[in-house]
């Protein structure tokens, strides 16, 4: 595990927390759950001052990051107060059922996020996978730049992702990691 990169989410039902992992095996990264009540276990915000790299995650609730990780983005300005996030990596990624589902309004809520606290910025780095040959299977299918987007239909249990989506959280968590060993 490396502890320099740090996935904080929330998930209401599971699914993005599946992403979550996908995002962790690629990163090497340390899983950080924001709870049902919008708080981080015992020495969290410790966690998170002591990582380089910080990869935040939330579902897409009406058109949005969920009402958890916003407590959780409000209670960082504490954190913003002290600059304590100024120069981490940042990057996020975003889970709904829609393949659209305005999830790029949420991407941009973590974005903005990142960046009142002054952070860098990584994007996904995968080229999309928008010809007429693709499949949805394929790396970054949701062809999204900005953060990792997937998409579970609103039907799927927590063990029915989308294979190609955990594979491309895999890769967009290879790529946060490549870009945070270039910034050590
Ligand atoms: C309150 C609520 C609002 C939702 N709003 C959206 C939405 O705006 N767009 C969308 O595509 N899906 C929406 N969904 C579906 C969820 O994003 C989807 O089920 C997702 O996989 C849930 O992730 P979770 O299991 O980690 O909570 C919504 C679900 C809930 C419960």
């Amino acid at each position: 595990m490396n502890a320099n990169i740090v996935i904080v989410y929330h998930s209401g039902y599971g699914h993005t927390s599946k992403v979550a992992e996908a995002v962790a095996a690629g990163s090497g990264g340390r899983l950080l759950a924001i709870d049902a009540e919008g708080n981080l276990p015992e020495g969290g915000w410790e966690v998170l001052e002591r990582a380089s790299t910080i990869i935040f995650g939330s579902p897409t609730y009406m058109g949005n990051v969920s009402w958890q990780f916003k407590k959780f983005a409000d209670q960082s300005s504490r954190v913003w107060m002290a600059q304590g996030w100024k120069d981490k990596l940042g990057a996020a990624f975003t889970n709904s059922a829609s393949v659209n589902g305005d999830k790029q309004t949420t991407l941009y809520t973590l974005f903005t996020l990142a960046q009142q606290h002054g952070m860098l910025w990584a994007g996904t780095g995968l080229m999309p996978s928008n010809a007429k040959t693709a499949d949805r299977n394929d790396i970054n299918y949701l062809s999204s730049f900005a953060g990792l987007a997937t998409a579970t239909p609103s039907d799927a249990s927590v063990d029915e992702l989308v294979a190609g989506d955990l594979a491309t959280a895999r890769a967009f968590g290879e790529r946060i990691a490549a870009a945070s060993r270039r910034l050590a």
